[in-house]
């Protein structure tokens, strides 16, 4: 059925309509012309009318008008982004429609045999039932999920990794919140970020301990002395001396007297006792991440589950190191798989960094940066995706962003994030940028390898707990007060006041 006509001129980028009823922003069309058939997106709608137009002062004359209800002429225009010529194998049509094309809905199977061939669903066609589904295998080429906060990224990362874990795939979400961690995701592979310092080197160790490279005596001596420490306790432990239990317990007093004796060969006392003073604050707070009796993470890292270290009981430098470390023997296992079959990481995995623009700023060079810049550079041919997440996308590195060749971009409004995504994003054009300030919660522009054309598509809602969900405060109000009745009336009861 057609609704409305090309007018003006056109590019074969970009075409303007003249509509005869309203059109909605983000329907699908199609204009035959010239042995092409065009499909197009609707990116913006005007209404106007050449007799109320911007010169109207009087409101005498509207009333007027307004009287005989059907006088008044209006037009409706519609800017239409050409998307493929289903003639010639979806490639860009190389010849504009000519005003007066006629232009129709495009019609349910001519939108699936688009964007329902992929092997994993995420969800319709904004305004349509259409499925769309992704191409699961373009995820090694990187993927990121960028929103302005609330607008619906856990609801996706938790639908695409349980329904990659549902084909038998893997991933593995650092979990900043520890939103995923106690979520009904199903397939889920719960992970305490357990670090072995026998597999740490010494770089992970020193950021852990809060002790930057730039604090180069202090990284010196920390470096020297955890070169030793795992020497020795190694040599130890392969000639059976050494308990790792009665290890565990010693651990921080075993370490702090290898720091001492590097620190005698020190000219000042300070830097050595700075390195011991953060050793013992690191101790304090988080003993319980070091557990040299802890696998190596690779072999805590499960075939076809979410996978989810829990980060949210750590500080922002320790789970800097323990993303890292991850990050790091990840690429390092895959490396050896395929340099010898019979050892390392057997199978691909995406690795989901939450609130990335913590790990991935482009203001600090953080551990984590290095791994993900290695990763989103190598990661592709071994089998490694990386997936990033986070509703600041201008506090992420451009370096690393632009090498996100997928992008899930749900609401975004800041205007400056909307620049950033654009520059960051060859395959993403003005006018579907504009479009993310008028999205709705859950749904998104999704651009890249993983889709055959960029879609506005409503993400499926992930049908159970998660722990970012807005919070039913009424109910938990009322809960709360009877909870706080029950327990007035149990106290009165045990007095004897009742
Ligand atoms: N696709 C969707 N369909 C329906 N509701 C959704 C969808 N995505 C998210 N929501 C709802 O919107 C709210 C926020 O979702 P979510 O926590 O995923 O957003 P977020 O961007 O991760 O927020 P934050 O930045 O705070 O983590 C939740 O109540 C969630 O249930």
């Amino acid at each position: 059925m057609i609704i409305g006509y090309v007018i003006g001129s056109a590019t074969t980028q970009e075409a303007l309509m003249l509509a005869e009823k309203p059109v909605r922003l983000g329907n699908y069309v199609i204009l035959e012309y010239d042995n092409i058939k065009a499909l197009g997106l609707i990116t913006n709608v005007t209404r106007g009318s050449s007799m109320l137009d911007d010169d109207m002062n009087d409101i005498e004359i509207v009333q007027r008008l307004k009287k005989f209800n059907n006088s008044i002429p209006f037009f409706i225009k519609a800017k239409i982004k050409l998307l493929c010529n289903f003639n010639n194998n979806c490639l860009m049509p190389d010849l504009p429609p000519a005003a007066g094309t006629p232009v129709r809905e495009a019609t349910e199977d001519e939108l699936k045999s688009v964007y329902s061939n992929g092997n994993i669903r995420i969800g319709t066609l904004v305004g349509t039932k259409v499925e769309v589904k992704l191409n699961i295998n373009a995820l090694a080429r990187h993927l990121a999920i960028l929103a302005a906060t609330g607008s619906g990224k856990s609801n996706t990362v938790a639908v695409l990794s349980q329904r990659i874990s549902e084909l038998g795939g893997s991933t593995v979400i650092f979990d900043y919140h520890g939103e995923y961690y106690d979520s009904d995701i199903r397939n889920l592979n719960n992970i305490e970020p357990k670090l072995n310092p026998l597999h740490l080197t010494p770089r992970e160790f020193a950021t852990l301990l809060e002790i930057r490279e730039n604090a180069s005596i202090q990284f010196r001596i920390l470096r020297r002395a955890f070169v030793k420490f795992k020497e020795n306790i190694t040599k130890k432990i392969q000639e059976g001396q050494i308990s790792l239990s009665k290890l565990n317990d010693d651990f921080s007093k075993i370490i702090e007297d290898y720091i001492k004796e590097e620190g005698k060969g020190e000219r000042r006392e300070n830097p050595t006792e700075e390195v011991l003073n953060k050793l013992e604050e690191f101790i304090d707070r988080y003993s319980s991440v070091i557990d040299l009796t802890a696998p190596d993470v690779i072999e805590r890292i499960r075939r076809g589950k979410v996978n989810v270290v829990n980060l949210s009981h750590l500080d922002e430098d320790s789970m800097d190191a323990v993303v890292a470390h991850y990050l790091r023997r990840i690429l390092d296992s895959r490396k050896e798989y395929f340099r010898k079959k019979n050892n390392g990481l057997r199978f691909p995995l995406i690795c989901i960094i939450e609130e990335a623009h913590v790990f991935l700023s482009k203001n600090e060079n953080t551990l984590t940066k290095y791994w993900a810049s290695r990763i989103a550079r190598e990661g592709r041919k071994f089998g490694v995706g990386l997936t990033i997440v986070s509703q600041r996308p201008k506090g992420l590195d451009e370096n690393i962003l632009s090498q996100m060749t997928n992008k899930i971009i749900l609401k975004i409004v800041e205007p400056t994030d909307k620049k950033y995504v654009l520059e960051s994003s060859d395959n993403l054009s003005e006018d579907l940028a504009e479009q993310l300030s008028s999205l709705d919660v859950g749904e998104a522009i999704i651009i890249g390898k993983i889709v055959k054309l960029p879609a506005i598509v409503k993400i499926d809602k992930f049908e159970g707990k998660l722990l970012g969900s807005d919070p039913d405060m009424l109910s938990e109000w009322r809960k709360a007060e009877e909870e706080e009745s029950t327990a007035m009336e149990f106290l009165n009861f045990g007095s004897g006041e009742m």
